[in-house]
């Protein structure tokens, strides 16, 4: 199942994480309507605003292999409830997904809680709101 796939995935990539700084490890998977998945973890710095998201890493690892549509998102940390994305990782969300598009976010006890891109971020400004 893709639900499961995905959270396997995201927990796979969250291995991968560089985080010297929060030790918080995250990871992210992303599947495309051909049913590829891309995953990806969060990659911190010395200097800490530069820090790159576990969603992020995966949507623009997605992007630049061609592919701009996303229909599920696996998100997972060792958290007591499922991880919340941060304000920048949903407005990026919205940029490459239906709002409809389903969103798992889990902690590493299995407990997962599932939401979609327009209900994590409502009134969203996208490109439909650029005149160009
Ligand atoms: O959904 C989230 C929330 C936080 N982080 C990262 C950013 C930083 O490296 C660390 C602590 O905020 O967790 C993610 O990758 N995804
Ligand atoms: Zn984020």
């Amino acid at each position: 199942m893709k639900k499961e796939q995905l959270l396997t995935e995201a927990k796979k990539a969250r291995q991968q994480a560089y985080v010297p700084y929060s030790r918080f490890p995250v990871g992210a998977a992303i599947l495309t309507k051909d049913g590829k998945i891309y995953s990806g973890c969060n990659v911190e710095n010395a200097s800490y605003g530069l820090t790159n998201c576990a969603e992020r890493t995966a949507f623009f690892k997605g992007v630049s292999e061609g592919d701009k549509v996303f229909c599920a998102i696996a998100i997972v940390a060792d958290t007591s409830e499922p991880v919340s994305p941060c304000g920048a990782c949903r407005q990026v969300m919205i940029e490459f997904c239906l709002p409809e598009t389903k969103v798992y976010l889990a902690n590493m006890d299995g407990k997962v809680r599932e939401t979609t891109v327009g209900t994590l971020l409502p009134g969203a400004f996208d490109k439909e709101d650029l005149d160009v």
